[in-house]
């Protein structure tokens, strides 16, 4: 394990719909960073890449590595950059190989600073061995160039696994299934004291199914994730007003006043979610300006509420009314929340051992061409030497 470089300042960048904010960390996610930063010093990895332009030191700096360049870390293992595998706001995350088995590497430029977040929250979720997030394999930094993690690879995520559906929506077993999971998810993320602050269906995908793990949906990118518990584990007190976090499509009622956010929050933008997931839609979708966005939120709690309530089960409004009267202290009530949502399965007769939509798209594809899992995609694209797996542009639509 290799050094992470102390976080330097972000200057707030702000997207539009449903494109997050990156904001400038607050000085006690600086601190949570620190911690990483103060992992015992290791030697520099070897750099092993294309020919650096070595006219000044900075031009040697600060950059994001490409597709074929490889690095070795401190204990020798090399990792390839093999194929891009999406390329977020800060960086590109690749597909490698390591110890047999494939994997992805996440990378953002060296002075970026949003990796040490991430790590920090894996290295937790790690410990207390958590069910729903990538197992992290390394980490480091390589000649204050870029910043990286070696992570288990996923299949694609949920956004774009609900975008390749024909009806661009999930069958109610596949959501309920998915609203389980990825509550699960969030809960276990509360439980070691992180909130995510970006809950949304790019923000989670489904394991592979290689190594058994098809059945799970992992929650990945941790780049807004705060601590709401201090050192003594005693919740954080609101901050109030701090301004806008995270992404406007998903985005609660209070982070819209830009409020400070709790685990509440996440658990409303897991509701946004859901309805998109069920319904192909939510009805702020075309909207692009935020304060228009917060409005429409507001108008199905009121004017439109019968509208929006009537396609989908009646556990949903249920579901909103809870977390409407949550406070920001409050703990969510997870359990109910299951409750009701299993409620529908059984409501709806929905078996216990039921495939996801995907997973039938897979094995109706399988029986042409024998591809029978998002892997076999994978390596298939990267035969082919396709990259961009993951079509960014289109979740912004
Ligand atoms: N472990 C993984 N396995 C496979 N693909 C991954 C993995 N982690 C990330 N990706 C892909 O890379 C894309 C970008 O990753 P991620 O969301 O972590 O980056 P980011 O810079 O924080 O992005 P953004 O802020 O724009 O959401 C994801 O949408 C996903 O498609």
């Amino acid at each position: 394990m290799v050094q992470i470089p102390n976080t330097p300042t972000l200057v707030a960048e702000e997207n539009v719909n449903h494109k997050r904010v990156k904001a400038q960390p607050l000085a006690q996610e600086s601190a949570a960073m620190e911690h990483v930063a103060k992992a015992p010093p290791a030697p520099e990895p070897r750099y092993r890449g294309p020919a650096l332009n070595e006219k000044s030191e900075s031009s040697r700096k600060d950059r994001l590595p490409v597709t074929g360049e490889y690095f070795e870390n401190d204990k020798g293992d090399r990792f390839i950059f093999r194929q891009k595998l999406g390329d977020g706001a800060m960086g590109h995350v690749f597909l490698s190989v390591f110890g047999g088995r494939t994997v992805a590497i996440k990378t953002e430029k060296y002075t970026t600073g949003m990796l040490p977040m991430e790590i920090k929250v894996l290295l937790n979720i790690k410990r207390q061995r958590g069910s729903h997030f990538c197992d992290i394999i390394d980490y480091g930094t390589i000649r204050r160039e870029y910043n990286y993690m070696v992570i288990s690879l996923l299949g694609k995520d949920l956004y774009r696994l609900r975008a390749e559906q024909p009806t661009r929506s999930f069958s109610l077993n596949t959501t309920t299934k998915i609203a389980l999971e990825t509550l699960e998810a969030i809960e276990e993320l509360h439980t070691i004291g992180y909130l995510s602050r970006d809950v949304k269906p790019s923000n989670f995908a489904p394991g592979m199914r290689e190594y058994g793990q098809h059945k799970t949906i992992f929650m990945f990118d941790f780049g807004l994730a705060k601590k709401f518990v201090d050192r003594e584990n005693k919740k954080l007190k609101s901050r109030g007003e701090v301004g806008w976090r995270g992404t406007v499509r998903y985005g609660s009622l209070q982070a819209h006043k830009r409020l400070d956010l709790g685990r509440r929050d996440d658990i409303e933008c897991w509701f946004y979610m859901l309805i998109e997931m069920y319904v192909g839609e939510l009805p702020w979708r075309h909207m692009t300006d935020r304060a228009l966005v917060g409005q429409a939120k507001l108008s199905i709690r009121n004017e439109t509420r019968q509208v929006f309530f009537n396609r989908i089960p009646r556990q949903f409004e249920t579901i909103m009314n809870m977390i409407d009267g949550y406070s920001f202290e409050i703990k969510p009530e997870y359990r109910h929340l299951k409750a009701l949502i299993t409620e529908i399965r059984m409501e709806n007769k929905i078996p216990d051992r039921c495939k996801w939509d995907w997973q039938i798209e897979e094995s109706q594809h399988s029986e042409l061409t024998e591809t029978t899992s998002v892997m076999s995609d994978l390596a298939i694209l990267a035969e082919q030497g396709v990259t961009n797996y993951t079509d960014r542009a289109q979740e912004n639509q």
